[in-house]
């Protein structure tokens, strides 16, 4: 039988955001250094690998990105580092969901390292179009964008944008694409909200794990927008060791 038949009849389950889980417990707003410890914690305590973590937040992430804008090519905008990991991580999630994707990368994959550079394999040997900065046309990429994705910068970095990343993030800014920041805006300071001259101005921002302390310091919502919390698929145990 058909999957069309399925969605007729009654009380069938749509694959839709209410179809995903949520943690029980939703941790307080914590500075970038206490998530990375949850991180680490999650890694040495509880034997998660760094890349089951990444592959949680990117899933989570784009099913939130698939419920928020469920049409429109979108445009992931991928850092050198984890942040970065999470872009190609949800370009996979997108695709396979039917969405259009295409990454405009910062550097070149073999640039990357870590779980951020199995992440960006699995995306190439998926097929998944991939630009990187400096050998494309940018500003086609970006005005031709319905969804525009943060993936730049997240807790391992602190403001002001070196090189080209302040450039982009203009660019991104001047589009009238939807914008969505994974983690932190970039160009913002998860821990003190301060935002340099550059800063990407997102509708949503997806944090992972909890909120960053910053996100409630004076106008930084001009640059978070709505704020969701993104589970990384840690323990209720670690959750409980973290929650104060
Ligand atoms: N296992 C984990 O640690 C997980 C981390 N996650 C993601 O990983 C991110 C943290 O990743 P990283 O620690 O690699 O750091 P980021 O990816 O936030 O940034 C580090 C990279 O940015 C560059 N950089 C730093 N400051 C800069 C500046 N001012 N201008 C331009 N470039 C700058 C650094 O050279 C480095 O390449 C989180 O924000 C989150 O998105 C998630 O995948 C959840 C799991
Ligand atoms: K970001």
């Amino acid at each position: 039988m058909g999957s069309e038949h399925l969605s007729a009849r009654p009380g069938f389950v749509r694959n839709s955001m209410e179809a995903t889980m949520k943690p029980v417990l939703q941790l307080s707003p914590m500075t970038c250094q206490r998530i990375r410890e949850i991180d680490q914690v999650a890694m040495e305590q509880f034997q998660m690998p760094g890349i089951v973590l990444m592959e949680n937040a990117g899933r989570g992430a784009a099913e939130c990105i698939h419920q928020i804008t469920p049409d429109g090519n979108v445009l992931i905008l991928c850092g050198k580092g984890n942040n970065g990991g999470d872009g190609f991580t949800i370009a996979r999630h997108l695709q396979l969901a039917g969405r259009e994707v295409t990454i405009l990368a910062m550097a070149t994959t073999n640039e990357l390292q870590g779980d951020a550079a199995i992440q960006a394999k699995i995306a190439e040997a998926a097929g998944i179009q991939i630009q990187v900065i400096g050998e494309t046309d940018e500003t086609e990429l970006l005005s031709a964008a319905d969804v525009i994705v943060d993936g730049l910068l997240g807790t391992g970095a602190k403001p002001p944008l070196r090189g080209r990343y302040a450039k982009v993030v203009e660019a991104a800014n001047a589009s009238s694409a939807i914008r969505i920041a994974l983690d932190i805006p970039t160009g913002m300071n998860g821990d003190t909200g301060e935002t340099g001259e550059a800063t990407f101005r997102a509708d949503y921002t997806l944090t992972f794990a909890a909120p960053k302390v910053g996100f409630e310091k004076s106008n930084a919502t001009r640059f978070t927008g709505e704020v969701h919390v993104i589970s990384i698929g840690v323990p209720l145990k670690l959750l409980r060791q973290f929650s104060s």
